[in-house]
């Protein structure tokens, strides 16, 4: 096991959980309060052009603090490695989860559709579009509730999200056919676009558009021509065929898709919005902490305020206020 004195005393590293592209995300566990964390390592030589979108979705992550996104906790810069302490989604990948079942009935695919369009909505609102929406970016908690993970492709046009995007990026299978034709395009429809991917994969088990042949996935894309399977109800359909409109104009926007029949059906209310952004001051939480590091609640909350909101601090901080909302006890490993 390689060791990374960085990490030492902070972070217990255990086995590999996944790895790709320029990194690997290691199991870990946050020595202080024995809580379990992924550990996304990226060596810098490595990456090379890709260092700047390490910042990018580091800065992203500060401010999205929303339910159904993975939390970052903390992140830890040397000379030769970046390392990103990130929520553990301990029920994997949704894409294993839909390969379990072959497909999911209606009823569990609204379930996940809908936590999947609150944080989208969610990052829109602040700006933020994610351009790499798959199953692969979407995992589960423990229980079964979705976090969208890697925002290493994510934008925040500084004109706001009405400002046209031009940078290819994320997988052809799953990408907008504006995107694909090297078109300008607007981070959300692209988004939208992703998503109806994604619910088609959750229903039907495939991909509407699969090919092994990039040429022809691209024709398929184009033509915006998909299978429909005959398990798919009217309104299934209907909801999956205005998100994977070839022209960007005619795609549903991220708010009609809050308010679709699809989703508020079986009296769901419609997905709200959430806004926040701040961490909520926990004085359980900070007495927690208090009561191992010697400091008053208010000297542990200012330093918190006034940190950049990735050191190990902050990162005890959120872990101790997942395990209360999760309504566990708090505790903090003593010394030993
Ligand atoms: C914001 O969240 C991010 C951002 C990012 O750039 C990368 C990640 N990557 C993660 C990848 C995997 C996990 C994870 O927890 N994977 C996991 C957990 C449990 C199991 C597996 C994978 C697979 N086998 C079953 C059990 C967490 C973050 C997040």
């Amino acid at each position: 096991m390689v060791r990374y004195t960085a990490l030492k005393g902070l972070y217990d590293l255990e086995k590999t959980i996944g790895s790709g592209g320029f990194a690997k995300v290691k199991l870990a566990t946050h020595v202080a309060t024995g809580e379990k964390v992924a550990i996304k390592i990226m060596e810098k030589t490595t990456l090379g052009e890709d260092l700047p979108r390490v910042k990018l979705e580091v800065e992203a992550l500060k401010t999205l603090l929303h339910q159904h996104i993975c939390r970052l906790y903390q992140v830890i810069e040397t000379e030769n490695h970046y390392f990103m302490v990130l929520e553990y989604c301990s029920g994997g990948e949704l894409f294993d989860h839909i390969v379990e079942k072959n497909r999911l009935p209606e009823i569990e695919a609204r379930r996940f559709f809908c936590q999947i369009i609150s944080a989208v909505a969610y990052m829109h609102n602040l700006g933020y579009a994610h351009r790499d929406l798959k199953p692969e970016n979407v995992l589960l908690d423990k229980e079964e509730n979705l976090k969208l993970i890697d925002f290493g492709l994510c934008a925040k046009p500084k004109m706001g999200m009405q400002a046209h995007l031009y940078t290819s990026c994320g997988s052809p299978t799953y990408a907008a056919p504006e995107l694909i034709m090297g078109k300008k395009y607007l981070g959300s429809e692209v988004d939208i676009w992703s998503m109806g991917v994604l619910l088609y994969a959750l229903l039907c088990g495939f991909l509407p558009f699969d090919d092994n042949s990039l040429e022809n996935l691209y024709k398929k894309i184009l033509s915006g021509k998909y299978e429909e399977p005959y398990w798919l109800s009217h309104d299934s359909k209907a909801l999956i065929k205005s998100m994977l409109q070839v022209d960007p104009v005619k795609r549903i926007t991220i708010h009609e898709l809050c308010h679709h029949p699809w989703i508020t059906s079986n009296s769901l209310k419609p997905v709200v919005f959430i806004h926040k952004t701040k961490f909520e001051k926990d004085d359980e939480v900070l007495s927690t902490m208090s009561a191992i590091c010697g400091e008053s609640n208010t000297d542990i909350w200012k330093k918190l305020m006034r940190s950049d909101r990735t050191d190990y601090r902050t990162a005890t901080y959120l872990l101790l206020l997942d395990r209360k909302l999760r309504g566990l006890s708090l505790k903090i490993a003593t010394k030993s």
